[in-house]
């Protein structure tokens, strides 16, 4: 997707808030949004986010987009559970895909006791947790996120940080403006401040590359994993793994456990396949790895032995 030259004003010969705004947006890709408060961040989401139009200048290609706006309409009368179903629907998915899919992230965001909870007595983070999981519904190529890990609680901030990886690992194009500096630190392609109107990149912890969408920061997980014979492990895989030989053969990867999830669909799906041997963290030394398969805190996966 690309913006060309676009502008945005709230009113006839009022002020730009945005000017001459030039952008392309490439699938597969992380990109940050960063400016001072009031400077037009969420105007140019809401641009991207194809709910606002530009008044001057155009946008081309748009792919199929979800949004996470900044404030969230809470107080609409359907249950958490309904809402997500009635959304599925609307973004043409049938009414069994999509209350499954809204069972699906209600699950992942912890929020699964609140399903059938009116969506005005559900807590700010509740309420959060439901505009997050409505823009995940369908698989979106686009997905902007402004503010969205506000108002949520530690664990359900990590798993989109998780999910961020993921869409971006499946050739997803994600934008967010977050107010913690470190959100996704490193795991950036690109990032732009708005400044005057315009969109200038950014200095900062971005370039991170097409495979790196994911938080190089906490948790560690190592995987194991044999290659078809003579192959090279794929380019650019996500969270950018150390390596190494695996006491068994083949090779040991070490990665961001945020990143583990599409690590392993990158190498599951790759031409050809590669066999994952286990999945675990790493030992209580801190070295180079034992993935712990069979063993506490580990598992072998269902391809083991074949
Ligand atoms: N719907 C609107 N009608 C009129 N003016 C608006 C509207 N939305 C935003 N503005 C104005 O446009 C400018 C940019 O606002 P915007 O919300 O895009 O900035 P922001 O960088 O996201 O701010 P913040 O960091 O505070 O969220 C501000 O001066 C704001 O008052």
């Amino acid at each position: 997707m690309r913006l060309h030259g676009v502008g945005r004003r709230y009113r006839v010969g009022g002020p730009w808030v945005l000017r001459g705004v030039d952008l392309e947006l490439r699938p597969g890709t992380l990109v940050r949004i960063d400016g001072a408060n009031g400077g037009g961040k969420s105007t140019l989401l809401r641009l991207i986010a194809g709910i606002d139009a530009p008044g001057a200048g155009r946008i081309t290609g748009r792919p199929r987009t979800a949004y996470v706006p900044e404030r969230f309409p809470g107080a609409l009368p359907f249950t958490a559970l309904g809402y997500l179903t009635h959304l599925g629907r609307i973004q043409g998915l049938r009414r069994g895909p999509a209350a499954t899919a809204a069972g699906h992230w209600l699950e992942r965001f912890g929020a699964a006791g609140t399903a059938d909870v009116p969506l005005a007595e559900l807590s700010k983070g509740g309420c959060q947790k439901v505009a997050v999981a409505q823009a995940l519904l369908a698989d979106p190529d686009l997905l902007v996120l402004d503010e969205a890990w506000t108002g949520l609680d530690h664990r359900a901030g990590a798993e989109l940080d998780r999910v961020v990886a993921e869409r971006v690992a499946d050739g997803c194009t994600v934008v967010f403006v977050d107010h913690d500096p470190r959100r996704l630190a490193g795991a950036q392609d690109a990032a732009y401040r708005v400044e005057d109107g315009g969109l200038v990149p950014a200095a900062g912890p971005a370039g991170g590359g097409a495979g790196a969408a994911c938080a190089a920061a906490g948790p560690r997980t190592v995987v194991e994993v044999v290659g078809p014979p003579g192959a090279a492990l794929p380019d650019d895989l996500p969270g950018r793994p150390d390596r190494g030989p695996a006491p068994e053969g083949g090779l040991r990867l070490t990665v961001a456990s945020a990143c583990s999830d599409a690590l392993l669909r990158a190498l599951l799906t790759a031409r050809p396949p590669w066999h994952v041997r286990s999945v675990g963290g790493p030992p209580a030394d801190g070295g180079a790895g034992e993935p712990a398969g069979g063993g506490p805190g580990g598992s072998r996966t269902g391809s083991e032995g074949r």
